[in-house]
């Protein structure tokens, strides 16, 4: 039997006036208006963003990492660095999809069959000014002052001298006030023009609240032409006239830094007893006002005998080294012994599966990003650590991190 097509829904003339951002605005108001999740993104080098709404809370899957296949549903994942009762994993079923690229219709999954007269009744109507945003019933995270950051980076170099780990990721949350009338669309709006490159998200969930972020790190991506691609990213600093792309210089720490998440990336890939994949870089790629240096990775699907390989590295990368440590066991028993705080979605991963078309799925690790509440905004940012680490640059490079995203707080 064929499987039920999504319906298409045409706008109403009483919506002919409105644009296709407006139109966006439009049904990210009714979705929270009825208290549904949703996911606003937009994909490194794409014009427009897309929106992808569950019928419910309770419609949205938990628990296991998506299925990166063509059989599999399609839905926005949205994962926690660990899961935990206040952190739940999600996969949010596509009920109801719309593209910015193509403003004409609302796409409504058969699953959502019941929703159509609402979201029909729904687009004719007025946007409402004020959006009901998802705020996170949890209490907001400690923000570790310098004093606080630095220490825990002594004790993670101390642990990495002591042999307890190789390396560890220590990262921190920093509490800012929000402005008045800060609207969170406008802020996607923003990231998306200043950083044309990155994988730019918004996600509203009941109990999880509302994260926006614009992240340069893939975690696993499944392409049209059927390849799987991941990369080891790390080693920050910033972009100034005498370092671009091509004229950076990286220090020993930094390389030996990103060579342990290669590195952790190849074992990977070695459990899975897969040999044939391409190794390219390590080479500085621009990711805002920092540089990093990145190592690309690519399976062409077609050539080898793993038809979940996108499944199976997705569930052995996460948390992946470039943002807990290696050995992985040991560095993340030392966050959790002495990181002092919940990190929650940050350093999650987060992205479509299966939406834009069956089988093509964009991953990213949940960096550059932020906890919107009621009235402030909690920002995330780390470092990864060596045994050269100096406690007084990493948090420095923690606020240059933090400065991505907090450019939509000023
Ligand atoms: C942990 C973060 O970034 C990660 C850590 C990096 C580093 O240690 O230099 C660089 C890029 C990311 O893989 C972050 O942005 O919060």
């Amino acid at each position: 039997m064929p499987l039920p097509e999504p319906r298409l829904l045409l706008w109403p003339p009483a919506a002919a006036g409105l644009g296709a951002l407006a139109r966006l605005r439009h049904l990210v108001a009714g979705a929270l208006r009825t208290g549904r999740p949703l996911a606003v993104w937009r994909e490194p080098g794409a014009g427009r963003p897309q929106l992808l709404v569950s019928r419910s809370l309770e419609a949205a899957y938990t628990g296991l990492p998506p299925a990166l296949d063509a059989g599999a549903p399609a839905g926005f994942a949205f994962f926690p660095f660990r899961e935990s009762d206040h952190n739940p994993a999600f996969f949010l079923p596509a009920d109801v999809r719309y593209d910015a690229a193509r403003p004409d219709a609302v796409l409504v999954a058969p699953a959502a069959r019941a929703l159509l007269p609402n979201i029909a009744a729904w687009l004719a109507l007025p946007t409402p000014a004020a959006l009901a945003w998802h705020h996170s019933p949890q209490p907001a995270p400690a923000a570790a002052t310098e004093a606080e950051y630095t220490a825990l980076v002594r004790e993670g170099v101390a642990a990495i001298k002591e042999k307890t780990v190789l390396k560890v990721v220590s990262s921190r949350a920093a509490r800012r006030p929000l402005p008045a009338g800060f609207d969170p669309l406008a802020a996607f709006d923003k990231l998306s023009a200043k950083y044309p490159q990155a994988f730019v998200s918004l996600v509203s969930v009941p109990g999880a609240g509302t994260w926006l972020g614009a992240t340069p790190e893939v975690l696993a991506e499944v392409t049209a032409d059927g390849h799987f691609r991941t990369v080891a990213l790390a080693a920050t600093q910033p972009v100034t006239e005498a370092a671009s792309p091509r004229t950076a210089i990286w220090r020993q720490k930094e390389i030996e830094e990103q060579a342990l998440v290669a590195r952790f990336i190849v074992n990977c890939f070695k459990q899975l007893r897969l040999r044939e994949y391409q190794e390219t870089g390590p080479r500085t790629v621009v990711a805002g006002q920092l540089l990093h240096l990145r190592t690309d990775f690519e399976v062409d699907l077609n050539a080898v005998p793993f038809p979940n390989l996108g499944t199976d590295m997705l569930r052995l990368l996460h948390p992946t080294s470039a943002v807990g440590g290696m050995p992985r066991l040991a560095a993340l028993a030392f966050l959790h012994q002495h990181e002092r705080y919940d990190r929650a979605y940050y350093s999650g991963f987060l992205g479509p599966v299966n939406v834009a078309a069956p089988g093509i799925a964009r991953l990213f690790v949940n960096l550059r990003c932020l906890q919107v509440r009621a009235h402030e905004a909690i920002l995330y940012a780390g470092t990864g650590l060596t045994a050269d680490s100096d406690p007084e640059r990493e948090w420095q490079e923690t606020e240059m991190k933090l400065q991505t995203v907090a450019t939509v707080l000023q």
